[in-house]
């Protein structure tokens, strides 16, 4: 029953222990991992097993939690538990001129010639009223094609996020990785027109991953850009898959991440431009998360003309995402980050209104 799952979540929370719960896009399973105790297990290499946060900047350390116990159950989508749009939005004028502000400063640099795409984001806070358990399927309810969680470690706090953007999958030898950038609000269509800003912002993104990835991987097959729904808004994705030897993951995540979907184009001097100008510390907010090298227990049938047998063997899944759409909550206020890329051809104003529909993902699900 989901009800006793639930129970099981909260009372881990209310002992203060670590835990994730989450639930995959497009899926009916629900899973959750427990550790015993409340150490901080910190990652070193990506050999390592457990549910991994990393957080935007990689110099500080990504935090494992062990999985000393773990659950999973059938979770249906309660259409009913629809969303409750929120009529207002927690922003002063003084946010608003701050960030398109940054943005113009950003603009600048690019036309400067110092990086050509950077991402820039900001931190709002407002009340919340629901317990995270609930918010959480809230989450479920609402974003199906999203990565929906819950995450909590008393050391270090409680993250909750529906995040449209897959970092790294690996099945087998299979790696995959998507390249996701471009926003427009959803308004029924769901091939609508994109814009050059768009295009080319996703493009950068698609050919920086390719890059990165080269030099570890081989058999490297880009798709076609396609668009996806993600909440209200629409984006651009490509899906890039390659084949990847063992051992080469901590090599990949150090090129890869922070990707221009979230930090900028070259990584160096745009994520040195965020550091100093964003006026913020994005914490986990655009790092990433999610299964490392977890055991995933599978069915298989042999034989073909002779008796057919089914045996259960075990698979490592590494499944990562970034770190979109999410928020934490601390002191009890709400703490939603929401971001987007700037390029040459931004405009400022439209970016801000870009970054308050994002926030809308958090906003529409907490009161
Ligand atoms: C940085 C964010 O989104 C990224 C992912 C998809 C589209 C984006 C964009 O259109 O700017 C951003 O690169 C965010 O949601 O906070």
């Amino acid at each position: 029953m989901f009800s006793d799952f639930l129970k099981k979540i909260e009372e881990q929370y209310h002992n203060n222990l670590p835990f994730v719960v989450y639930r995959k896009p497009e899926d009916n399973e629900v899973k959750a991992v427990f550790q015993h105790n409340d150490h901080t297990h910190k990652v070193v290499d990506y050999a390592e097993t457990g549910f991994v946060l990393s957080p935007f900047e990689s110099s500080d350390a990504a935090i494992l939690i062990y999985p000393d116990e773990t659950y999973s159950s059938t979770y249906r989508v309660n259409v009913e538990e629809k969303t409750l749009k929120l009529k207002n939005t927690p922003y002063s004028d003084k946010d608003e001129e701050f960030h398109i502000q940054l943005i113009k400063k950003g603009i600048q640099a690019i036309k400067k010639g110092d990086f050509k795409k950077v991402v820039l984001s900001r931190v709002l806070q407002t009340t919340y009223k629901a317990p995270p358990v609930t918010i959480f399927q809230r989450l479920l309810n609402n974003y199906s094609a999203a990565f929906c969680y819950l995450w909590y470690h008393p050391k270090i706090g409680l993250w909750l996020g529906a995040t449209p953007e897959t970092l790294i999958k690996i099945e087998n030898d299979t790696l995959t990785t998507n390249s996701l950038a471009g926003t427009q609000l959803f308004t029924g269509d769901l091939n609508p027109h994109w814009g050059q800003k768009e295009k080319e912002e996703q493009q950068l993104v698609t050919d920086y991953i390719v890059e990165a990835i080269s030099g570890a991987v081989s058999a490297i097959q880009i798709s076609d850009v396609r668009c996806i729904k993600a909440g209200n808004l629409m984006h651009l994705k490509t899906k890039v898959t390659s084949k990847i030897v063992s051992g080469k993951l901590n090599e990949i995540i150090s090129k890869i991440h922070p990707t221009p979907a979230v930090c900028g184009m070259p990584k160096r001097p745009s994520k040195a431009f965020i550091l100093k100008n964003e006026n913020y510390h994005r914490e986990y907010y655009t790092g990433f998360l999610g299964e490392l090298n977890m055991k995933k227990e599978r069915n298989r049938t042999v034989g073909k003309n002779t008796e057919h047998k089914a045996y259960r063997f075990l698979k490592k899944t590494t499944e990562l995402y970034v770190n979109l759409r999410c928020m934490q909550l601390k002191d009890n206020a709400a703490h939603i980050y929401v971001g987007g890329g700037i390029t040459k051809d931004s405009i400022p104003e439209k970016e801000w209104e870009e970054t308050v529909n994002k926030s809308r993902t958090m906003l529409d699900i907490i009161t």
